[in-house]
C-alpha cells in the first residue's frame, strides 16, 4: 500500500548538510498497525512526514496505493491527504476558539460535506471516543487526554485508510497514553485501518504489531513483533 524506497532527506542547515534520512526503504501493507521508534535525531518524524507527503523527500520514490505521489502536483497531493490520511500530533494542534465537535468537523467540510452532515460524522467519532457529551467545550475546558481524544476524531472524520500520528502520547500521563494506544489498536483491529505511530516510548511496543527501528537516519531492524 506504501512502498518507499531509498528515501533521503538533506536539510541544509546555512552551509552544513543534516543528512536526515540516509536511504530509508519500507513497505506498509494495508492494515498495519506500525511503531517507528529510535533514538533522538534518528529521523522519525521526518521519515512520518515524507510517509504523509507532509514533506518532500531528497531523493528516492513512494507509491501509495499505486500511485507515483511524489509527481503529484501540490493541489493534487492537498486532496489525496484529506481523503486518505489522518494526522495526529503531539501538541493535539487544535484551533483554541473552536468548540470540539468545530475542531473534529474541519476536515469533513474541506472536503465539502455540509455542515449537517459533517457535524453528524463529527458527533459520531466524538462519541466513538468517548466525547459525546463534551461537543461544545473548547479545548481550553479540556484536558490533554481529552484534547487528544478531539485530535483522533478529527483525523478519522474522512474515513482515512492511514492514520499518521507523531508522538501523540508524549503530553499524556500513562493513564492517557494507555487510553489513546488502545484506541487506535481498537480502530486498527476493528476497522483495518493502517496506523503508522513515531513513539520514544519502549512500553508502546506491546501495542503495535510491526517495528521499524531507525538509527542514524537508517532502518536498522524491521519485523512484525
Ligand atoms: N526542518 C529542519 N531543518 C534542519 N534540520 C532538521 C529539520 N528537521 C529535522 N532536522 C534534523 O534532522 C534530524 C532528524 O530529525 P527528526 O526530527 O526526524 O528526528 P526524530 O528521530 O524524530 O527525533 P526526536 O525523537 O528527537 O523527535 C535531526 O538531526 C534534526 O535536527
Amino acid at each position: 500500500m506504501i512502498s518507499a524506497e531509498d528515501i533521503t532527506r538533506t536539510y541544509m542547515m546555512g552551509l552544513v548538510e543534516v543528512r536526515a534520512l540516509r536511504g530509508v526503504s519500507v513497505e506498509i501493507k494495508r492494515g498495519d498497525f506500525v511503531g517507528i521508534m529510535g533514538p533522538s535525531g534518528s529521523g522519525k518524524s521526518t521519515l512520518l512526514h515524507i510517509l504523509g507527503l507532509l514533506d518532500r523527500p531528497t531523493e528516492g520514490s513512494i507509491r501509495i496505493f499505486g500511485k507515483d505521489v511524489l509527481s503529484m502536483s501540490d493541489d493534487c497531493k492537498g486532496r489525496f491527504r484529506l481523503s486518505k490520511f489522518g494526522f495526529i500530533f503531539q501538541d493535539y494542534a487544535l484551533v483554541p476558539e473552536l468548540t470540539a465537535l468545530e475542531n473534529v468537523i474541519l476536515p469533513a467540510m474541506a472536503k465539502g460535506l455540509s455542515l449537517a452532515e459533517s457535524e453528524k460524522k463529527g458527533m459520531e467519532y466524538l462519541s466513538l471516543v468517548g466525547l459525546g457529551e463534551r461537543a461544545n467545550h473548547i479545548p481550553a475546558e479540556l484536558s490533554g487526554g481529552e484534547q487528544q481524544r478531539v485530535a483522533i476524531a478529527r483525523a478519522l472524520v474522512n474515513s482515512p485508510e492511514i492514520i499518521f500520528a507523531d508522538e501523540p502520547c508524549a503530553n499524556l500521563d500513562t493513564e492517557n497514553s494507555r487510553a489513546v494506544l488502545e484506541l487506535f489498536k481498537k480502530i486498527n483491529e476493528e476497522t483495518e485501518r493502517t496506523v503508522i505511530m513515531v513513539s520514544h516510548e519502549s512500553w508502546h511496543k506491546e501495542f503495535f504489531e510491526r517495528l521499524i527501528l531507525l538509527r542514524d537516519g537508517k532502518v536498522s531492524s524491521d519485523s512484525y513483533l
